[in-house]
């Protein structure tokens, strides 16, 4: 840092705020700390009563905090993201479109061991919405070796650290099993609900099933569905240890592969993540038609943005596997599922 005559100041960075007070009017920054001095700020400075400055000169081979933020973010943004202006050495990476949120955790961590960098992001795979702030990057000083950022650039090159996948409209296909429902017993209430979730994701409902507790009826459900071109099928009830409960071996009798029965989220545990070819089939058990958050709300972001979903993937739901049921849910912007 050093002290310079205004006229000798610019191309320097301004180490310190100016405030401009105008009785009655105004008070409050005319220039901020980091401003890159120019020409026609002198008169401005003068009439600020500022003849003097402390600012540091922009050595070579140095960037202005600014232009790094800028540089991070270009690294970082992979598809799906755009970046706002630089605003106090600080970039945003915001969501081009609704979609899922990607971070690779790995490369990520790579970055932020570069010292004086930062990229703070949201979790990994989460739903976001157009407009999301996903990200913020910045330096820590107001100018930089260009060498730490030659090192994000080197790592962005290799791989997307941020991106955003939009997903893809599913025709959907329903079953809902339980004789209660098929019997007219009762009213169904668990198709809605599923429909309602697939419709604010912009899927259309191909054709909704009602099918009594047997196993070979579910089946030929599911097949009948995969013929009539469904890309996504859902299930709903008959999902625990009732002896009536029969829709996971309904599934297995369609000729599924089973990827899971079972998962460690509360609400939500006795889900089945199955595929036929490239369809996914979920067994959404009981809860889903009562809870407002659940397994459900984790996976089918994943599944609509074309993730196929395995064994590793739902282990690791675990850590945050468990729904806090607040008053107002606030999902996504919570804990619940930020494991995977
Ligand atoms: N002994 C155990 N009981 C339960 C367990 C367990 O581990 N051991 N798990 C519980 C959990 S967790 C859940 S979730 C539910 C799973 O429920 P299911 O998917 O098996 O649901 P059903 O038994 O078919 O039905 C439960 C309940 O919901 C009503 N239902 C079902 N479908 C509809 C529909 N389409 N419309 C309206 N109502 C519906 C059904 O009539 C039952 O009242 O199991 C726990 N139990
Ligand atoms: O599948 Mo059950 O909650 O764990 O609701």
């Amino acid at each position: 840092m050093q002290m310079v005559r205004v006229e000798d100041a610019i191309g320097n960075v301004l180490c310190h705020d100016i405030t401009r007070i105008v009785p009655g009017e105004f008070k409050g920054e005319a220039f901020k700390k980091g401003h890159v001095i120019c020409e026609q700020d002198i008169p401005t400075l003068l009439k600020l009563g500022k003849e003097h400055l402390y600012v540091w000169k922009l050595k070579a081979g140095f960037l202005h905090e600014n232009d790094a933020g800028l540089r991070i973010a270009r690294a970082v943004a992979g598809h799906g993201l755009a970046l706002s202006e630089p605003s106090e050495g600080k970039v945003n990476l915001i969501a081009k479109h609704d979609g899922l949120l990607t971070i690779n955790e790995e490369f990520l961590t790579g970055i932020n061991s570069i010292e004086e960098i930062v990229v703070a992001t949201r979790n990994h795979n989460r739903p976001v919405k157009q407009g999301d702030k996903v990200a913020g990057v910045r330096v820590i000083p107001l100018m930089i070796d260009e060498q730490k950022i030659q090192m994000v650039e080197e790592i962005g090159q290799k791989v997307e650290v941020a991106a955003v996948t939009p997903y893809r409209s599913y025709k959907v296909g329903v079953i809902t099993t339980g004789s209660e429902v098929y019997h007219g017993r009762i009213q169904d209430k668990f198709g809605p609900v599923v429909k309602a979730k697939v419709a604010g994701f912009g899927c259309k409902v191909l054709q909704h099933i009602l099918v009594p507790d047997d196993a070979a009826k579910i089946a030929q459900a599911v097949n009948a569905l995969i013929a009539n071109g469904a890309e996504l099928i859902l299930t709903t009830g008959g999902m625990s240890v009732d002896p009536d409960d029969v829709t996971p071996s309904g599934i297995k009798k369609a000729g599924a592969q089973i990827v899971t029965y079972g998962a460690p989220v509360l609400p939500g545990s006795m889900l089945m993540v199955a595929y036929i070819g490239k369809v996914p089939v979920l067994g959404l058990p009981g809860c889903v038609m009562y809870h407002k958050t659940t397994v459900f709300d984790l996976l089918l972001p994943l599944v609509l943005a074309e993730r196929r979903i395995t064994r590793p993937l739902i282990v690791k739901l675990g850590l945050g596997g468990m729904c806090l049921e607040c008053d107002v849910c606030q999902y996504p912007a919570c804990s619940f599922g930020t494991g995977a």
